[in-house]
């Protein structure tokens, strides 16, 4: 990854003007919500992670002739999550940061029940939601229907979606665009409208990944709100996001992940101001890669 990416992809400053400078409101917590003990998620991927060498025409007929055996090579695993441990409770928001890669989205996928822990329990009191409704909305039809289908995936009645769907349309921001199909609607406007549905039932465990960065700074002050809210009812609320600003106005807590492990779990000040560190650090570092590279081909 090139310095720029990394710098980007940090984008610490960037919105600390939209969001107010109090931290989140202290809570008093609750019992545990989520008990995550010595999890291990690996993924299996078929290929190899070697660089192939250039076939010659020669061993390619070969290997067409192979016939029933992968072209594409070996079997490489990924263990994205490396013995995680750790307790959420009741009234706690917590921000998930990590470098790209580090992890952050598949903890989320396992605690949500979508991906199989290769090693290590995942307990959950209440139903865990990954935007709980990202999976069953549906392009082709219109915001409208799929406020219905993901208030009904929700546990909602069609009553209570009907009742709630001027807030939620309200709490997206999409106007009109509602009655749009959803294709038709750029990132932001989904993300927006997904967090919107998401957040229409109080949800026991809410995942939120990334859906925060794709808005703009008042929507981020409304779900900031809606996350006040859900914790207060005793919900526990996950948030990755890749800035720090962001984490610190909304979580009450943030555990940093590298390389699928957990480097710290603490206070959102002293997590986010060791990881600037370590983020600024490693632009350095790779930055002086990048001139001993530029020095040696010139
Ligand atoms: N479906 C998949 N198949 C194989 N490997 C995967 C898959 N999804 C993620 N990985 C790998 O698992 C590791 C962790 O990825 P993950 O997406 O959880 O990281 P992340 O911290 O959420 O990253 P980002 O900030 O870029 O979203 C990475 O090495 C990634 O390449």
């Amino acid at each position: 990854m090139a310095a720029n990416d990394l710098e980007e992809e940090f984008d610490y400053e960037a919105d600390l003007e939209d969001l107010p400078d109090h931290p989140p409101t202290a809570q008093v917590i609750g019992d545990p919500s989520v008990i995550v003990n010595d999890l291990h998620v690996t993924y299996h991927v078929v290929g190899s992670r070697t660089r192939a060498s250039a076939p010659t025409n020669d061993n390619l007929l070969k290997k067409i002739l192979r016939k029933g055996r992968s072209l594409t090579g070996g079997h490489t695993e990924v263990k994205a999550i490396r013995g995680v441990s750790f307790t959420a409770h009741h009234g706690e928001s917590i921000g998930l940061i990590g470098t790209n890669g580090s992890g952050k989205s598949t903890l989320l996928k396992a605690i949500a029940g979508l991906l199989a822990p290769s090693q290590g329990e995942i307990y959950v009191s209440g139903i865990p939601s990954l935007l709980g409704v990202s999976a069953v909305l549906m392009k082709e039809l219109t915001g409208e229907r799929n406020v219905m289908i993901g208030g009904l995936a929700l546990g909602l009645s069609r009553k209570e979606v009907d009742e709630r769907f001027d807030e939620i349309v309200d709490f997206s921001g999409l106007g009109d665009a509602v009655y749009l199909p959803m294709k038709t609607y750029s990132a932001g406007m989904g993300a927006r409208l997904r967090f919107a549905i998401s957040t229409a039932a109080t949800p026991d465990v809410l995942m939120i990944d990334e859906a925060l960065a794709t808005g703009d700074a008042g929507f981020r002050e409304r779900s900031r709100q809606r996350i006040d809210e859900i914790r207060g009812e005793a919900g526990t609320v996950f948030v990755v996001a890749h800035s720090t600003a962001s984490i610190r106005a909304m979580c009450t807590r943030v555990i940093w992940l590298d390389q699928g492990q957990i480097v710290m779990d603490g206070d959102p000040e002293t997590v986010t101001n060791e990881y600037r560190k370590h983020v600024k650090e490693l632009t350095v570092r790779r930055e002086e890669i990048r001139a001993a590279r530029r020095a040696s081909s010139a």
